[in-house]
Order: C-alpha cells, then sequence, then structure tokens
C-alpha cells in the first residue's frame, strides 16, 4: 500500500500553477498575486491635513494670536493660495496643504464654530499646537517604488484597495483553478428528490462542489452519472475546459467500476494506507486536443469523499491556484477512547471543545457517516501503526 505522503506527492506533481491575468483591482478574491506590486504614486499622493481646522505657520502660534484667513481648502480643491506671516486658510481634512502653511489648528482650538459655517475673516487661535502637527506629509505611508504587496499574497479586500491606494486599477492575479465535479454511481437520486429502491441522494457532488468553492476555487460544472461508461464518457468531454477533474465513486474493485473501467491507464488506481480513503486514483487525463489534465479519483463513500478531499483535492487546488497550502493542526486530547485499523493512518471527523476531541460519531471513522460530518470542526489523525486512542491521550488534530 502506498503512504499518504507518497499519494500526495504523486498528486501534487500532476500540476503547476496557473497562468496569471490582469483582474480589476476589486475583483478576485482568494486569488493569488502572481507579481510584487509597488507604488505607482506616493501615499499620501500629497501634503493633505490631518483634521478640520486652519492651515497656519508655526511660528505665529501663541494663545490669542489672531490671524487673517485668506482661503477656504475643501478636500478636492485644485488650486491653494498663499499663506503669508500672520495668515491662515481654512482646511478640511484630506485637503491640500496650502503654500507657505506648515501646521494645522483644528477648529475646536480656534474661536470660530464646527460644522457648516460661513468663511470668517480672522481666526483666533485659543490652544497652541506644536510646528508640523496635523500635516499628513506626501509619500509618509508609502514612497513611489516601495514594494507593498509581494508576490504570493492572497487577493483580499484590503489587498485591493492597498493596490487602489498604490495608483493601480488592475493586478496580475492567477487564474482561479477551474473545477469539474463528477459523481458517479446509478443508485444516485438529486438531493430532495423521493428515492426508490436501492437508491441514495447524491451528497458527494454537492460536498466537493462546495468544499472546492470554499477553497477558492471556480466549480465549472457539477454531475451526477451513472454507472453506464458510454454516460462517464460523456460528461467527462463535457468536462474538458476544467482545471483539475474531480470524480467520486466506481474505484474500488467491484465489477462496475465506472470510472476505473473509463480511465484506468492514463490514471493510476492505488491503495493508500489511510482510513478512510484506501482506493484512491489519480494522474492525467488526455484530451483530444493534446492536453493532460489532472483528475482525481476519490472513493465513494461520503466520508471518503470529505477526507480525500482534505487531504489531496485542496492542496492540489493550492498548487494550481498559487495560494498556501498550510493546514494548520494542533495537539489536543480525546475526551473518550476509540479504536484504529493497524497498518493505516485513521482521519476521525471530531469535534473540538475545551475539553478536546470528541469523534462525531460513535463509530468513529467509518466511511459511510455521512449524516454527522456536518458537527465536525476538526479532522483527527492517528498514525498507521496505532490501534488504540485512549481517553486523555493526545492526537493531531487539523481544523476543517
Ligand atoms: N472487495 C472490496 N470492496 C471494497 C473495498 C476493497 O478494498 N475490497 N474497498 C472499500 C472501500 S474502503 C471503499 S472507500 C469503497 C470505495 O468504492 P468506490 O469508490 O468504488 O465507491 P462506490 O462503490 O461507487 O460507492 C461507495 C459507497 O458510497 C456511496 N456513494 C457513492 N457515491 C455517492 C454520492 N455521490 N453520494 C452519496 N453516497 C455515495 C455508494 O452508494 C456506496 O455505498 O469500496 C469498498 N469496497
Ligand atoms: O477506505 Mo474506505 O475509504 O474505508 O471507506
Amino acid at each position: 500500500m502506498r503512504s499518504v505522503e507518497d499519494h500526495l506527492s504523486a498528486v501534487l506533481a500532476l500540476g503547476e500553477r496557473l497562468d496569471a491575468e490582469q483582474a480589476p483591482v476589486g475583483s478576485g478574491y482568494g486569488r493569488t498575486l502572481a507579481a510584487d506590486v509597488a507604488a505607482v504614486v506616493a501615499v499620501p499622493p500629497f501634503d493633505n491635513s490631518a483634521m478640520d481646522g486652519f492651515a497656519v505657520r508655526a511660528a505665529d502660534l501663541e494663545p490669542g494670536a489672531r490671524l487673517m484667513v485668506v482661503g477656504d481648502i475643501p478636500a478636492g480643491a485644485t488650486s491653494v493660495p498663499w499663506v503669508g506671516p500672520g495668515e491662515a486658510a481654512r482646511i478640511m481634512t484630506g485637503a491640500p496643504m496650502p503654500t507657505g502653511a506648515d501646521t494645522v489648528v483644528p477648529v475646536e482650538l480656534t474661536d470660530q464654530p464646527s460644522g457648516a459655517a460661513d468663511l470668517p475673516a480672522t481666526v483666533e487661535v485659543r490652544e497652541v499646537v506644536t510646528e508640523g502637527r496635523h500635516v499628513r506629509g506626501r509619500g509618509e505611508d508609502v514612497a513611489v517604488g516601495d514594494v507593498v504587496l509581494p508576490a504570493g499574497l492572497r487577493w483580499s479586500p484590503a489587498a485591493a484597495s492597498s493596490a487602489a491606494s498604490l495608483g493601480h486599477g488592475t493586478v496580475p492575479l492567477v487564474r482561479r483553478p477551474r473545477v469539474a465535479v463528477l459523481a458517479t454511481g446509478s443508485e444516485l437520486v438529486a438531493a430532495g428528490q423521493p428515492l426508490g429502491f436501492g437508491q441514495i441522494p447524491d451528497s458527494n457532488s454537492i460536498l466537493l462542489a462546495g468544499l472546492c468553492e470554499g477553497w477558492g476555487a471556480e466549480v465549472a460544472m457539477v454531475e451526477s452519472v451513472s454507472d453506464d461508461p458510454a454516460h462517464f464518457r460523456a460528461a467527462l468531454a463535457r468536462a474538458i475546459d476544467a482545471d483539475l477533474v474531480l470524480t467520486s465513486g466506481g474505484v474500488s474493485v467491484g465489477a462496475f467500476e465506472v470510472v476505473r473501467q473509463v480511465v484506468e491507464g492514463d490514471i493510476s488506481f492505488d491503495k493508500v494506507a489511510m482510513q478512510p480513503g484506501k482506493p484512491q486514483a489519480s494522474g492525467l487525463l488526455a484530451w483530444p486536443d493534446g492536453r493532460r489534465v489532472p483528475m482525481l479519483g476519490l472513493p465513494g463513500n461520503p466520508v471518503s469523499v470529505f477526507v480525500s478531499a482534505w487531504v489531496y483535492a485542496r492542496p492540489l487546488l493550492a498548487k494550481l491556484g498559487g495560494w498556501s497550502d498550510a493546514w494548520p493542526s494542533s495537539l489536543l486530547p480525546a475526551t473518550v477512547g476509540w479504536s484504529g485499523p493497524e497498518g493505516r493512518r485513521q482521519f476521525v471527523p471530531v469535534k473540538i471543545s475545551e475539553e478536546g476531541v470528541t469523534p462525531v460519531h460513535r463509530l468513529g471513522s467509518g466511511s459511510h457517516l455521512v449524516a454527522s460530518l456536518a458537527l465536525a470542526d476538526g479532522l483527527a489523525v492517528v498514525p498507521e501503526d496505532v490501534t488504540t486512542v485512549a481517553a486523555g491521550e493526545t492526537v493531531t488534530v487539523h481544523a476543517l
């Protein structure tokens, strides 16, 4: 049997980071910045006032000083007056500093009323401030040419606002990986539809599509197909634009394993030393146009799908999309004991609480226990050579 690490290496070898394209700064959240972004304008772009008040010369300031008001400077003003000795200009927050002035006295420290008021002829300074106070200098945050956003940054609203402030309208973002999800099984019925004998609701396609979207991929196609090879072949042909094809089911050793029947050869079928998730298919699909596209064939059992997606699909998508595949873990005590298989790494969906971790189902890591998955906020990992976990023992737990 293949180790989890060996299978992960094989999976990660299937793809490279996708190309980047220029995208408007206010779009593409979750995608990865492909190149360093430097400031093309200074931040702030000009000396401006940090307060509503009066721009003055510090040399004129003393309690009770009365200054001549020579102009009004709202934010957005395209010209500014000259402020000479003994003079002041009314100025608003964000407005450009007038030449001659070096300091701003907030309106509250003068004899003038706050709020909408006519421009006064003179202003009396009641409280003195130090030279340069309340002036935001050009480039004091960032100078032109400074690299502020490093390549590899995951795009976010904060990054977008920063890029806009640095003078950019577009930035190079790695293309979002497009995923095609194909759930196989003749027993599958769409969610909410009545079940005939032997039928079950298709939950895997919903699970995989949602997980991939949450990790930052674009789900380009979600289909449920029967175990008829012709149906599966036709569905695969519709997935031709995907960067990753994810299937569920049909990879084991039964008589009607549709995924195996259609793609074995290009795709390899392996037994991986993990539970759940033992049968795994992976490889490059060969499209008629000559392109080779990664495919992961996950086992059909719902918990196997969940675990396999977290352990293999998530890092491969991270590699395609250019973002980090870090998966934080911590050591936490088990609140109850459980057992696991010998020679296979066990992944147990758990609930994390103050006391420690508790399997979300009394049957532990059983691969068909789909209903309680929703309660899991962690995946406990029990090493291959450990077959029992006792209450109070610590286990490694990944956050979900
Ligand atoms: N003789 C052996 N039989 C099996 C072995 C083995 O080693 N020898 N391995 C078992 C393990 S472990 C797993 S996991 C499964 C994987 O089988 P498949 O990937 O071929 O999956 P299916 O047989 O198609 O389905 C398994 C199970 O999951 C249900 N299922 C499938 N698709 C969905 C879906 N979209 N939504 C909800 N549930 C789904 C399906 O009805 C089956 O109950 O093989 C074991 N057998
Ligand atoms: O390995 Mo299967 O994935 O136990 O259920």
